[in-house]
């Protein structure tokens, strides 16, 4: 997404912001308890500021150090805890507000999971353990007031140790992977979803909206992938297995108008240890493998519902 112009006969499409802003927050309750978070924020703002390019006028420019300081003043702002989505659309609502040239602002931000800690069984009152996830936002917020927001989890690794194969694929004078019906399935999930309200007027209220809808969405993608405790759910492919993923997301979140999701096939390769002269030295039976991460296999994809033209 940029603002373009014709300069000179030629398209010029730009756009400019912060990246990597890292902010902590806490809050801190009357009893004592404190709440912490950590944000990662990159904003980016489309506006009409072609003569910066062309003529080297820089007036109606928002510097890019103005837009980190806003960043702390806005989260010092926030004298109650908030979501990292309500976080982000304050941000992008006051730069495409508070600055005439300022067309459409865009935040992105990802939050890290700093989880409460218990000591003895209790919840520690302000001690935080670091997970691996995080959370995403993007949130796009033009002059005019259109709103589109989305969620998402980054980072969320998941393994299963059987209930996986692959088979049935182009085979070729290139293809040496055996038909399988019994191997690991190991992914790095990344997943981001849309909610349906388009403007700041329909922003839903209830305060823990966000927070339910990012453990709700997790819980249906974990599940999904893994299936039940004893049996779980077999996986033909990692195709397969993220459109059942994303169609349980769509499925049970009515308010959700799209769910995007990217699951690398991270190999274990079983371990084959043979030579020309001792074809096999010992015969592992699905039980060591080579971790490896790269080259991995990419898979994404995008599903969305299709909106009526009535
Ligand atoms: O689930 C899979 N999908 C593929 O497209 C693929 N390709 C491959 O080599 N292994 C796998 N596994």
């Amino acid at each position: 997404m940029a603002e373009g112009a014709v300069v000179e006969g030629l398209k010029l499409e730009q756009r400019h912001g912060k990246e990597r802003v890292r902010v902590g927050r806490v809050w801190r309750d009357v009893d004592g308890t404190h709440h912490f978070v950590e944000w990662n924020v990159s904003i980016g703002l489309l506006s009409d500021c072609i003569p910066a390019y062309v003529t080297g006028d820089n007036s109606n420019i928002v510097a890019t150090d103005t837009m980190k300081n806003t960043v702390y003043v806005k989260a010092k702002e926030c004298s109650e805890r908030i979501p990292v989505e309500v976080f982000a659309i304050k941000l992008a609502n006051h730069f495409s507000t508070f600055y005439h040239p300022v067309t459409t602002a865009i935040v992105n931000i990802a939050e890290k999971q700093w989880e409460r800690v218990s000591v003895d069984g209790q919840s520690h009152k302000h001690g935080f353990k670091l997970g691996s996830e995080e959370h995403t936002t993007e949130v796009v917020v033009k002059k005019c007031g259109a709103l589109q927001v989305a969620s998402g989890i980054g980072k969320l690794k998941l393994l299963k140790t059987t209930q996986s194969g692959f088979e049935g694929f182009i085979r070729d004078k290139y293809t040496m992977l055996p038909d399988t019906q019994e191997r690991l399935l190991g992914t790095e999930v990344t997943a981001s979803w849309r909610y349906a309200f388009d403007s700041l007027e329909n922003i839903p209220v209830q305060p823990l909206y966000f927070f339910n809808s990012y453990t709700g969405v997790k819980k249906v993608l974990v599940d999904t992938f893994f299936g039940t405790p004893k049996m779980g759910v077999y996986s033909p492919s990692v195709q397969y297995t993220l459109y059942e993923m994303a169609k349980a997301v769509l499925g049970r979140f009515h308010d959700l108008s799209s769910v995007d999701l990217k699951m690398p096939n991270i190999h274990f390769l079983p371990v084959n240890l043979s030579s020309k002269d001792n074809p096999v030295i010992v015969k592992f039976e699905d039980d060591v493998y080579l971790p490896t991460d790269e080259p991995h296999g990419a898979i994404e994809a995008s599903l969305s519902r299709i909106r009526s033209k009535m």
